[in-house]
């Protein structure tokens, strides 16, 4: 089946639910299948109380003003939303093996190559984000959930903004991928811009082949290890990989690799096979 057309209006009935796929801080998210074109989604129930109690209404607008209008193989898409008295339905797409955390908590870290394949997955949807001024803000493995041929999709877009950016925001969850000018707000005008994502993308590089993130300590001490940049790389990192790690870890925004650097960076090109010749060599009857 392919992705339903918009019809004038979605509601529950249009859809069979299936198994629960997980659950979040403001709701579920099921399996689902639209009756009429077959089509298998992945349906978020959010509550409007919780919602509301949670003060993260605007957020879940947000969300979905900016993921309806997105369309890349590494993000997730929103094909669409209804609402009833009680709640709040998101319809996405199914992501075929679920949730990258949980595959990185059990390999506890990924192979060089596989990192490197991820890694540039992400430069390609951030780079696509960033042309569109979103910024995503919340890049790490528990937003992030893999396709059924093992791509990566971006989720999650409760804390993008069109950038740029200078509201305050009380963050929640984890601090080990806020970037150092996320610590500290200042009065000048759009303090920080896409480039957050940079620094997050260097933290979930670290974290995919350490198998824990570069800053992990005590609140405290995370945030003073930010804000100076200490962290270092265990000796099993491979020197290319480091130095793509070092140079989106920098603590001055204007200075950290650009995504287009990062797509053309050795550790990335060593890993990533494109393009005839590289295919040939990967299936061996290239030309000697
Ligand atoms: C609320 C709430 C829960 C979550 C976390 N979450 C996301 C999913 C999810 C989505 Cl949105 C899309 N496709 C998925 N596929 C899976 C899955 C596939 N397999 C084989 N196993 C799982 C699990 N989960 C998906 C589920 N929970 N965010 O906000």
């Amino acid at each position: 089946p392919t992705v339903p057309l918009k019809p004038k209006a979605w509601h529950l009935g249009m859809f069979e639910i299936g198994k629960p796929l997980g659950k979040g801080k403001f709701g579920r998210v099921y399996l689902a299948r639209e009756r009429s074109s077959g089509f298998v989604c992945a349906l978020k129930v959010l509550h409007k109380i919780e919602l509301q109690q949670g003060k993260v209404e605007k957020q879940v607008r947000r969300e979905i003003e900016i993921q309806s209008n997105l369309a890349h193989p590494n993000i997730l898409r929103l094909f669409g939303h209804f609402h009833d008295s009680k709640r709040i339905f998101l319809i996405l797409e199914f992501a075929g093996k679920g949730e990258l955390y949980k595959h990185l908590r059990k390999a506890q870290k990924f192979p060089e190559w596989q990192a490197a394949q991820y890694v540039a997955q992400m430069a390609s949807a951030l780079k696509y984000l960033h042309k569109k001024h979103v910024m995503h803000r919340d890049i790490k493995p528990e937003n992030i959930l893999v396709g059924l041929h093992g791509e990566i999709k971006i989720s999650d877009f409760g804390w993008s903004v069109h950038a740029p950016n200078n509201r305050r925001n009380t963050m929640c969850g984890t601090l080990d991928y806020l970037p150092p000018e996320m610590l500290k707000p200042s009065k000048d005008e759009n303090w920080y811009s896409e480039k957050v994502d940079l620094w997050s993308l260097g933290v979930l590089t670290y974290e995919f082949l350490c198998g824990e993130a570069p800053f992990e300590d005590t609140p405290v001490m995370t945030q003073r290890r930010i804000a100076r940049g200490e962290m270092t790389v265990p000796p099993f990192v491979s020197a290319d990989a480091k130095d793509l790690i070092k140079r989106l870890l920098v603590l001055d925004p204007e200075k950290r690799i650009p995504l287009e650097e990062v797509e053309k960076h050795p550790w990335i090109l060593k890993h990533c096979v494109k393009g005839e010749r590289a295919f040939q060599r990967a299936s061996g009857d290239g030309k000697k």
